[in-house]
């Protein structure tokens, strides 16, 4: 099973990002006081699950404790329960308990994930098996575009039809203006003459473009990580915070989820099946991560967020996840309401959220960018993850996203497996595109 978190260059601010480079790095060590000693959760990492690339030496960090030395064998179990104070953490999933002073908080009832059950973890999929994954996804955007270049010479019929196949993968018409302006410029200086390596030439300068889309996701730089998740209806945000769950457990990562979708009925057993998901194979799960979530269904999402940013706090938590429920743009009370609940996450935590990711539907194309630019001017997102970019014929709107709206995209997702949401890389989407 692939995970893509990279180690920070050792700093004051060390922190963990996701890349797309593979697993290449241990999750960098908290900074907790060497004296005080080390919670069950905390248990140190044999560094054999966690190989290091030797291009990235690790400094020495002696007080570190995921660079303590492992025993040979390390008993920890896939998701330990936190030790909570709450009276309902004897059972598996509790119904929700009143807090004794405060009226609508929500009850804090952990879910228990299953220990693992099968020793056998899956082989981790390579990039290349994402690859083909994300080429076979954008097959139809792509098909038209990459017929324009089997012309016989480069004259305005085919800037003509590229446009027009640019146009119909909802590519926009600024992004469009500007690729065939800059293909013409690349065409220009570089002389070419075959339209096949004009192909080549629109793969540069697709890159280019969506490049200030490409940044990871960093984790570890606060404590915890706040992220907030919005957008519309069936856009995939529970199924994309379930699959980012899995990775962060598999990096040893202790996860909060709240879920601030309060009117949904089992918004936290849809939560907790996919933080227990792994290949549809049980929870493979190596290290010390766990995941528990908070919910009050019928509370209020902004106190149930609030709670859980708290308790995320109390709990030495890594990451708190707040899924909020569906909402159009168009539904300005809505729109009040997660702009209440961003403030909410600022008064439990000064300096959350960290981050406020948009889910978008990327099979909608320009409806996407409509929703990015109204969440943007609503939240002021930090990021997106485009989802449902398999079989799309509209893939063309991460260029106009990136011509009108630059927010960052973390992750892209090609389908409802767990390895199908993967981080996004500019130029292996334009290779992929016109592949
Ligand atoms: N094909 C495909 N389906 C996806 C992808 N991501 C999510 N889905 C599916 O989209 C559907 C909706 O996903 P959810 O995660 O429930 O969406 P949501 O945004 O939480 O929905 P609401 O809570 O109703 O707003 C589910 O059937 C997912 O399996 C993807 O990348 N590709």
């Amino acid at each position: 099973m692939f995970s893509f978190f990279k180690k920070k260059p050792p700093s004051a601010e060390t922190g963990t990002v996701f890349t797309e480079v593979g697993f290449t790095d241990v999750f960098p060590a908290k900074t907790p006081a060497p004296e005080v000693p080390a919670p069950v959760a905390q248990v140190p990492v044999a560094p054999a699950l966690l190989p290091v690339p030797a291009a990235e030496p690790l400094p020495p960090q002696p007080a570190a404790p995921v660079m303590a030395p492992a025993p040979a064998v390390v008993p920890v179990p896939a998701v330990l329960k936190p030790e909570l104070p709450a009276p309902a953490a004897s059972a598996p999933v509790s119904p929700p308990v009143p807090a004794p002073q405060v009226a609508p908080a929500p009850a804090l009832a952990p879910v228990a994930l299953p220990v693992v059950e099968s020793p056998q973890p899956k082989p981790e999929p390579s990039r290349a098996g994402w690859l083909s994954r994300l080429k076979e996804g954008l097959r139809k955007t792509g098909s038209s575009l990459a017929g324009v270049f089997s012309r016989t010479k480069i004259d305005d019929a085919l800037y003509e039809e590229l446009e027009e196949a640019l146009l119909l993968a909802d590519t926009g018409v600024k992004a469009t203006e500007f690729l065939l302006e800059d293909l013409k410029r690349r065409v220009r200086e570089t002389r070419t003459t075959e339209p096949q390596a004009v192909k080549g030439l629109l793969v540069d300068s697709l890159s280019e473009l969506l490049k200030p889309l490409e940044r990871p996701l960093e984790i570890g730089r606060h404590d915890p990580t706040v992220m907030m998740v919005v957008g519309v209806n069936g856009a995939g945000k529970t199924t994309s915070i379930g699959k980012l769950t899995r990775h962060l457990l598999e990096a040893e990562q202790k996860v909060l989820m709240a879920a601030a979708d309060t009117f949904r009925a089992a918004a936290r057993e849809q939560l907790a099946v996919w933080a227990q998901r792994a290949d549809g194979s049980g929870v493979q799960v190596q290290g010390a991560g766990w995941v528990d979530i908070v919910s009050q269904q019928g509370g209020d999402p902004a106190a149930v967020t609030f709670d859980a940013v708290n308790a995320g706090k109390a709990r030495g938590c890594d990451v708190v996840i707040a899924d909020t429920a569906g909402r159009l743009p168009t539904q300005l009370h809505l729109m009040e309401e997660l702009k209440k609940i961003k403030r909410v996450i600022t008064k439990a935590q000064p300096d959350a959220p960290h981050e406020v990711l948009l889910v978008v539907d990327g099979n909608t194309g320009q409806n996407a960018l409509t929703q990015v630019r109204a969440f943007d001017d609503a939240l002021q997102l930090t990021g997106l993850i485009v989802t449902k970019l398999d079989g799309t014929a509209k893939g063309g709107v991460l260029a106009a996203i990136a011509r009108e709206r630059p927010v960052p995209v973390y992750f892209i997702g090609v389908g409802e497996r767990l390895e199908d949401l993967q981080t996004f890389s500019a130029r292996e989407f334009a290779q992929a595109l016109l592949s």
